[in-house]
């Protein structure tokens, strides 16, 4: 059984202009995928809606044998739809062991929950007395994934990883996504903007281009052949000359 289907999924902001549009997606338990695409493509929205925190105006999404309700940020949690914001979402006032606590709340085995995150971070076990506003930029994003990491997901979707933050830093926190989605089975969807990191740790790209699928390959075909990507991205840029994607390809 997959552990997310998303068919012909379509969201936006506004009613009669959907920025998503017929968004089919099947992931595998354990399975990461890199959705990649220029700026303004729609990933975030994709993400968005996934989580709950924007309706569908058409199309289904499935997490295991469930169909989660649209628009229900509950209902995509409970079914195991877990995001990290572009922003983190952190409490930046609270201890990051406070801010892991929190995350706990409600949930049994949580200090077992808290204490696998530490297996996986370390540099956090460091710093659980510290205010996550005085972390660095790679450990709050550790912070943030570990927070989502105690609700258990079945499908972990992270916005932008790469937010502020220096390559070395990303590469040192993406393969231990990729040992999460092995050891726990987790799907993961990332959107990062270092094309070629992604591509590193995932097991498939979707390349998302004026909201709709453009191109969906496995990672290793575009280790090899990166001009496939370029070509889906130069396809948008085209139509977009202006838009001054920062996506490092
Ligand atoms: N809150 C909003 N209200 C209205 N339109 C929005 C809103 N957020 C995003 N959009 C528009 O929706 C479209 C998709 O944006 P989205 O942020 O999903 O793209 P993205 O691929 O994540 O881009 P980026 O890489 O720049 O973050 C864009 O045209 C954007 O201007």
């Amino acid at each position: 059984m997959s552990a997310l289907v998303c068919a012909g999924l379509e969201a936006g902001y506004f009613k009669r202009s959907p920025c998503v549009r017929n968004v089919d997606l099947t992931l595998d338990a354990g399975e990461v995928v890199c959705l990649l695409g220029p700026n303004g493509a729609g990933k975030t929205t994709l993400l968005l809606t996934l989580a709950g925190l924007l309706t569908s105006s058409a199309g289904s999404v499935t997490v295991g044998d469930s169909a989660v309700k649209s628009g229900s940020p509950r209902a995509a949690v409970r079914s195991g739809l877990v995001l990290v914001p572009d922003d983190r979402a952190l409490f930046r006032g609270l201890s990051v062991r406070k801010n892991l606590q929190l995350a706990t709340h409600g949930r049994t085995r949580g200090k077992q929950a808290l204490g696998e995150v530490l297996e996986y971070f370390p540099a956090l076990a460091a710093r659980l007395k510290v205010d996550a506003g005085q972390l660095s930029g790679g450990e709050q994003q550790m912070l943030a994934i570990g927070r989502a990491l105690i609700q258990q997901p079945k499908v972990l979707l992270i916005d932008e990883l790469s937010m502020g933050l220096a390559p070395v830093v990303v590469e040192s926190i993406l393969p231990i996504l990729r040992t999460v989605a092995e050891q726990r089975g987790t799907a993961v969807v990332l959107v990062e903007q270092h094309v070629h990191l992604a591509l590193e740790v995932a097991d498939r790209a979707v390349i998302l281009v004026h909201g709709e699928i453009a191109l969906e390959e496995a990672a290793a075909v575009l280790r090899r052949d990166p001009s496939l990507v370029e070509g889906a991205y130069l396809g948008a840029r085209k139509l977009n000359s202006t838009s001054g994607s920062s996506t490092d390809l």
